[in-house]
Order: structure tokens, then C-alpha cells, then sequence
């Protein structure tokens, strides 16, 4: 008989001061650790009118050079209430020697993006390099996703997007406080 499976002997953590301990190619990115919760607006020429969401974004890693990122959204009614679930994506930013960041972002709506940028302690700024599409996804070209911590406290974030034959403009506008 099998020994029952042991716990995870590498649990992530999503503090900055927690075991294990951040890689040091993780300092440009050491804020955002942690679970965030916050509201946005967003939109898009092709879509009836404009929307409410809610988000909980959470960044954790396992004390190696990359950041594990999870991202759940859910629409919200005129009156604050949630109307029902939208976009989520998980992926890794891999945090290079000279601040360079390169991400590979999936969803379930087909598609796979590396984006390439920067991170320098306040700001990531994360710009596609290629957008992989499943046969049924709908078209994607490019996105520019911007996550800028303020010194309240506050996680905003834009997102770009290049789709159906749009140019790339704006998408979404959030902004998050840390829940833990
Ligand atoms: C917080 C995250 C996001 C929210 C709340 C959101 C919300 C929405 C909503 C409400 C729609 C209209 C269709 C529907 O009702 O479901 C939509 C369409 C769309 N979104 Fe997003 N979205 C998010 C992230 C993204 C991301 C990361 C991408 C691409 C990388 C993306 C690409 C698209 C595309 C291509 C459409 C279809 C446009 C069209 O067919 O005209 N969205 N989004």
C-alpha cells in the first residue's frame, strides 16, 4: 500500500516578511504580495455600454524568481450586487536581473499571452510580446497592463486591450486594497 501523500514541503506565501523567503529578484515586485480586493470600470467600443466589477488579484511565491499571479473578476449591478462571474486568469512573472519582467498569462476564454516589461518597486508595466488564441477564442492582438502602487496603500491597475479588429485602448481600470 502507497504512504498516504505527504503535505507540500514548499508551501507558497504571499508575504514579504514570510518563510520562505522572497528571492532577492523578487524587491522590484515585493509590494504586491498579498491578496487584493477592489472595484473597477471598464469597456469597450465593441460592447453595449460600460461595466462594474469587482476583483480579487493575488500575487505569492515560493522563494523562487517568480511570481505566481491569480485573477478572479465578477460583474456588479447599478446597485453594488454581484451579477455574475466574469474574467479570470493565472499565471507566473518571471522577474529578471535587470528588472525586466516576463509573464505568461492564461484565461478560459482561450487565450495565452507572454508580456514583457518592467517593474521597479512602484509600477509594473507589462506590454504583450505574443498572444496565443484557442480555435474558438475571440481575437486578441495585443494588451498593456499597468499595476501602479500608491502610497496609500492602493494597487490601481489599466488594462489596455487590442481585440476584433480594435485598436488598443482601454479595457479596464481597477482599483484594489490589500485584503491580507
Ligand atoms: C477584470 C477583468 C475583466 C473584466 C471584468 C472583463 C469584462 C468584460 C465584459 C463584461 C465583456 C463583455 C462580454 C461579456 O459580457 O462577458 C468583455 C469582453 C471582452 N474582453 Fe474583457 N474583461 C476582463 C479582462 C479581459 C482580458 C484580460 C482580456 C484579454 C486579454 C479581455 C478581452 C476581452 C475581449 C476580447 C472581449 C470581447 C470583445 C467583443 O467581442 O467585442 N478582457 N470583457
Amino acid at each position: 500500500m502507497n504512504d498516504p501523500a505527504p503535505a507540500h514541503p514548499y508551501p507558497d506565501s504571499s508575504r514579504p516578511d514570510g518563510d520562505p523567503a522572497p528571492h532577492p529578484l523578487l524587491a522590484p515586485v515585493l509590494g504586491l504580495l498579498g491578496t487584493w480586493h477592489g472595484r473597477g470600470e471598464g469597456g469597450y467600443p465593441s460592447l453595449d455600454g460600460d461595466f462594474t466589477y469587482a476583483q480579487e488579484v493575488t500575487f505569492s511565491h515560493d522563494g523562487r524568481p517568480f511570481l505566481r499571479y491569480e485573477a478572479r473578476a465578477w460583474l456588479l449591478g447599478a446597485d453594488g450586487a454581484p451579477l455574475r462571474p466574469s474574467a479570470r486568469e493565472s499565471g507566473w512573472w518571471r522577474l529578471q536581473a535587470d528588472g525586466r519582467v516576463e509573464s505568461l498569462i492564461t484565461q478560459p476564454t482561450g487565450i495565452a499571452e507572454i508580456a514583457v516589461g518592467t517593474a521597479d518597486g512602484t509600477t509594473v508595466d507589462l506590454t504583450t510580446d505574443q498572444v496565443a488564441l484557442a480555435p474558438t477564442a475571440k481575437e486578441v492582438g495585443a494588451t498593456r497592463r499597468v499595476y501602479t502602487l500608491t502610497d496609500d496603500g492602493t494597487l490601481t491597475f489599466t488594462h489596455d486591450l487590442e481585440a476584433v479588429g480594435l485598436p488598443l485602448q482601454h479595457h479596464l481600470s481597477a482599483r484594489l486594497r490589500r485584503a491580507e
